[in-house]
């Protein structure tokens, strides 16, 4: 569920998210070494790593559900978080869910509605408002999730294998619904995937991290343009960036 919108350690004129010698040790063991990572307003960044090697833990200090032992993080905006499974509640209506960080926030009835009711034609969800999940398709239910943890936050989405749980048809639609809601939406977004293919579809930036304790292994950026993304990813440029990847992996 995603949790109330957090904003903290603000900081000047920097970067929207600023990881800075990230250290963390889960009894006695390290998960996370040496982190460092920056996040400019706008970007759509991925980190890609190993199964266990510390990515979730990452999303959990920057969302401060979890401390750092060590490095410093710095915030400038609000996060919306969408965790792995990140299920919606059954026995509420669509609008109860998708509104539920409104109501957190002690958002009135009223205007919870209405900014939902605004953003449920842009994620393809008008006239299900009154539904309950079960009553929709995973696609459906994966955007009406998505459209929650934006109304926890409008500025920062950090997703958590957001499409891992789709079948291959509907996670190839959703991620480029996915790429559509960002330029309509132009927040900034951090994507956690194990498919490297996502991460290269998706991404201005790519982070590779080793297995733990996580480093950051390489950095890459996809700063070539084509006629569309899927052109992307058919390119010999972006072949040779897959085997880089695989080779750090
Ligand atoms: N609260 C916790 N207490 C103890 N160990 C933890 C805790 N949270 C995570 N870990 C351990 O830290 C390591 C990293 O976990 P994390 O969930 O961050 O990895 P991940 O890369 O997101 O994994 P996956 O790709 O499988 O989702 C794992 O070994 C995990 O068991």
């Amino acid at each position: 569920m995603p949790l109330p919108t957090i904003s903290y350690h603000k900081k000047e004129g920097a970067s929207l998210i600023t990881l800075k010698n990230i250290e963390k040790n889960f009894n006695n063991i390290k998960v996370l070494k040496n982190i460092s990572i920056n996040i400019e307003k706008g970007e759509f960044v991925s980190l890609i790593g190993p199964s266990g090697c510390g990515k979730s833990t990452i999303f959990n200090i920057i969302s401060g559900l979890i401390p750092q032992d060590s490095g410093e993080i710095y915030v400038n905006g609000t996060i919306g978080y969408m965790q792995q499974k990140d299920l919606l509640l059954p026995w509420k209506t669509i609008m109860d869910n998708v509104a539920l960080p409104l109501t957190i926030k002690g958002v009135d009835k009223k205007t919870r509605e209405n900014k939902v009711k605004k953003y449920l034609p842009i994620v393809g969800l008008e006239g299900y408002e009154k539904n309950y999940p079960s009553q929709l398709s995973g696609g459906m239910r994966q955007r009406a999730s998505f459209l929650r943890t934006l109304m926890a936050s409008e500025d920062i989405m950090l997703l958590d294998e957001a499409f891992a749980s789709l079948d291959s048809i509907t996670k190839s639609k959703m991620q480029m619904w996915l790429l559509d809601m960002k330029n309509r939406l132009n927040n900034t977004i951090l994507l956690i995937t194990h498919d490297i293919d996502e991460a290269l579809l998706l991404s201005d930036r790519i982070y590779v991290l080793s297995s733990k304790p996580a480093t950051i292994k390489k950095e890459i950026i996809l700063d070539f343009n084509t006629a569309n993304k899927r052109e992307r990813i058919l390119s010999s440029k972006t072949l040779k960036l897959k085997e880089e990847i695989l080779k750090v992996l």
